[in-house]
């Protein structure tokens, strides 16, 4: 908070004026892992406070919130899942940190404790919580007795009621263990036994003590879905796709299908398989669907195809190898929920609200879909609870929250926790559609001063999505990191610059011949088009200055800024580039470690010939880095590079680097950081003198 004390002697009167900085824009409790109870009494969910990360919960019938543990301050370790047992009478929660390829967990609050991911558990009797084990991906056995769980990519189990130290692997196995999944009688432990490129769906027998893989195969097996019954396990069999560099546009193979095991003799077959062309790749960087085999009780199977350009939800039923699509529409399906109910799915998705999100209902029975979210606001995350609904909602004034609906009543869980200075005046984006050099279309949002005036010529600058598989929404994301960015560029319009978000090509939410355009990346960069459309129509607009058009963003946006201020420089005043790649060759082994340039020649000429690096040497304008050295993402070096060729070239280069900071910020004080950095950069080249 500054004050600024004006003393308008002249009129004899004083006043205050408050201006509010980034740190109130980025004030707001954030919340993620949304969970319900398994009788949908009731839920719980993570608040990340500037930092300081806790767990909170809130049951049947008035769901006052409360919060459950008691972590204190920014010490950038990392919370969540969150995971009821059966009986809903006690709660898991992972706290701790991933690690890099040196096996270091990551620490950027330089903390002298051990980081490491480990397994905590609340009676939610007694609110007591306790160390149950070191590790990550917890699942309690359907009788509760037992949480199994995944250490260095290996299976433990322990029984629930266990307090000592002692662990347990629970078998012997090659390859790294993921998915896991008990049958409905416990007998059975399903997973997938990832193994580079292919994968195999094992089954240990808890009884028998055996590991098994009914059905080995060239292709990755993957996603065990038991049926209701225990009978059958479905699972997807995706063929492999031989030297498909990540970040390059995949939209034909060799189509995928889904198999279904028979418990009982261990036997497969084939229910379906996706047509050649449009659909028969099952795409993997898709950000949010974790699961994608969903059994109805009547014993069909729902799954997500990309059949008609969007990724949607279809039907089989095994018997009669029926199909059905779901979800019709302009849009895709996102993320889908199960529900305690298990006579519904729970489905976020952008059909006809392209750049919002919703939530519907699906009945399993009837098939039928029905809307349950507001339109003009942003919706996540959806659990049943009893006679209602649990989410979380944003909107482009107000970032997301955790919401509870029951009997038709609606209110927003932990209200007084909202920030009383949260700002009030935040400019209401508009959606822009724009057209590049080669006539590809690209979308994004405008944001005008709230005291805008039409006469005046102001600055502007240009926000660029990382993934690239990301949509920034009309409002706040659903994602901590862009809902920090959105809230950056509302700070930026709020000092008077005129601010705009880019939806580039190879995004998400406008469907796979948006994604998938077939020279974005690091197969001809072709998305730098849609930013030069950008600044072309900001330029273009009588109520701006086009020599102070500003271009800034993080990772796959860093590497965009990169190109237009190398290929372009007469277009953009200065930038910020964030954690930005440079030279695809360098940075693509992190994603694909098979990926050798001097062994694809070929692939690795374009993939320069598409990097920033190739046209450095055009480079003229002042340039701001931020990057937090134990990035696992994107390699600090990039930076480092980027940086000693600049200077030789005379280019004004400035810095902002955190010691041990990871790729999408843990510590809340960094992000605060860097985006006033990021402002401070830009308007000291942008506000007049
Ligand atoms: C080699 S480009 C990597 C870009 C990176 N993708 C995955 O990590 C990225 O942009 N990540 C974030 C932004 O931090 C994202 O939005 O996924």
């Amino acid at each position: 908070m500054r004050k600024i004390l004006l003393t308008a002697y002249f009129l004899g009167v004083t006043f205050f004026a408050y201006t509010q900085g980034i740190a109130e824009y980025l004030s707001a409790p954030f919340p993620t892992y949304m969970t319900a109870a398994p009788d949908g009494k009731a839920v719980a969910w993570v608040f990340n406070d500037q930092g300081e990360r806790n767990v909170f919960y809130a049951k049947a019938p008035d769901y006052q919130a409360k919060k459950l543990t008691d972590y204190k301050g920014d010490q950038g370790i990392d919370l969540g899942p969150l995971v009821f047992s059966t009986d809903g009478k006690t709660l898991l929660f992972v706290r701790g940190n991933g690690r890099n390829p040196n096996g270091e967990p990551a620490n950027p609050a330089q903390l002298q404790e051990n980081t490491d991911k480990k397994i905590f558990k609340i009676d939610l009797e007694t609110g007591k919580s306790s160390w149950f084990a070191p590790g990550a991906s917890p699942i309690f056995s359907p009788d509760g007795k037992d949480i199994a769980y995944l250490l260095g990519g290996a299976v433990y189990l322990k029984a629930a009621s266990d307090t000592t130290e002692s662990v347990a692997q629970l078998f012997k196995a090659r390859g790294s263990a993921s998915m896991l999944s008990f049958s409905p009688d416990g007998k059975y432990l399903a997973f997938m036994s990832g193994r580079s490129d292919h994968s195999f769906v094992g089954l240990w027998d808890l009884e028998k003590k055996e590991l098994t893989y009914p059905e080995a195969s060239l292709d990755f097996d993957a996603y065990p879905a038991w049926s209701p019954d225990g009978k059958k396990l479905a699972y997807l069999r995706i063929p492999n796709i031989l030297n498909l560099l990540p970040f390059t546009s995949i939209t034909e193979a060799n189509p995928w299908s889904i198999r279904i095991l028979d418990i009982a003799t261990m036997k497969a077959e084939e229910v379906w398989k996706a047509d050649p062309g449009r659909g028969s790749v099952m795409v993997d960087d898709l950000p949010a669907i974790s699961e994608r085999l969903w059994w109805t009780p009547s014993g069909s199977l729902i799954f997500p195809w990309e059949k008609n350009n969007w990724m949607q939800l279809y039907s089989i039923n095994p018997k009669t190898k029926e199909v059905k699509h779901l979800t019709p529409g302009e849009g895709q399906v996102e993320w889908v929920q199960t529900s305690f109910t298990k006579n519904e799915l729970l489905i976020t998705h952008n059909i006809g609200n392209i750049d919002r999100r919703q939530v519907s209902r699906l009945d399993l029975s009837t098939f039928e879909l029905e809307l349950l979210s507001d339109p003009q606001t942003i919706n996540w995350s959806p659990f049943r609870i009893e006679n209602g609904l649990a989410w979380f909602q944003s909107n482009w004034n107000r970032p997301g929250w955790p919401m509870v609906q029951t009997y038709g009543q609606t209110k927003a869980l932990a209200a007084e926790l909202f920030p009383t200075n949260f700002p009030k005046n935040l400019s209401k984006p508009e959606p822009i559609t724009l057209k590049a050099r080669d006539g590809f279309e690209s979308y994004g949002q405008l944001f005008l001063p709230s005291d805008y005036d039409p006469n005046k010529k102001y600055p502007a600058v240009i926000f660029l999505h990382g993934g690239s598989r990301r949509q920034m929404l009309l409002g706040f994301n659903y994602g901590m990191y862009y809902s920090h960015t959105y809230a950056a560029q509302q700070y930026f319009t709020s000092q008077g610059y005129i601010a705009f978000i880019l939806n580039y090509r190879s995004g998400i939410g406008y469907g796979m011949d948006f994604r998938e355009e077939e020279n974005y990346g690091a197969g001809g960069a072709s998305e730098v088009q849609d930013v030069m459309a950008a600044a072309d129509y900001l330029a273009a607009r009588s109520d701006v200055d086009k020599s102070k058009i500003s271009p800034w963003g993080g990772s796959y946006g860093g590497f965009l800024t990169a190109h237009v201020l190398s290929q372009a420089p007469e277009k953009f005043n200065v930038g910020v580039d964030i954690h930005g790649v440079h030279n695809w060759n360098n940075d693509i082994p992190v994603f694909a470690p098979w990926y050798k340039p001097e062994k694809f020649p070929e692939m690795a000429a374009l993939a320069f010939q598409s990097s920033p690096m190739n046209f450095v040497k055009n480079w003229k304008d002042p340039v701001l880095l931020i990057h937090g050295d134990d990035d696992r993402n994107v390699l600090f070096s990039e930076s480092v590079e980027l940086a000693e060729v600049l200077r030789k070239q005379g280019v004004h280069v400035e810095q902002l680097i955190f010691p041990d900071e990871i790729h999408s910020f843990l510590l809340h004080r960094h992000w605060v950081k860097a985006l006033e950095a990021t402002f401070n950069f830009i308007d000291n080249y942008s506000s007049e003198k």
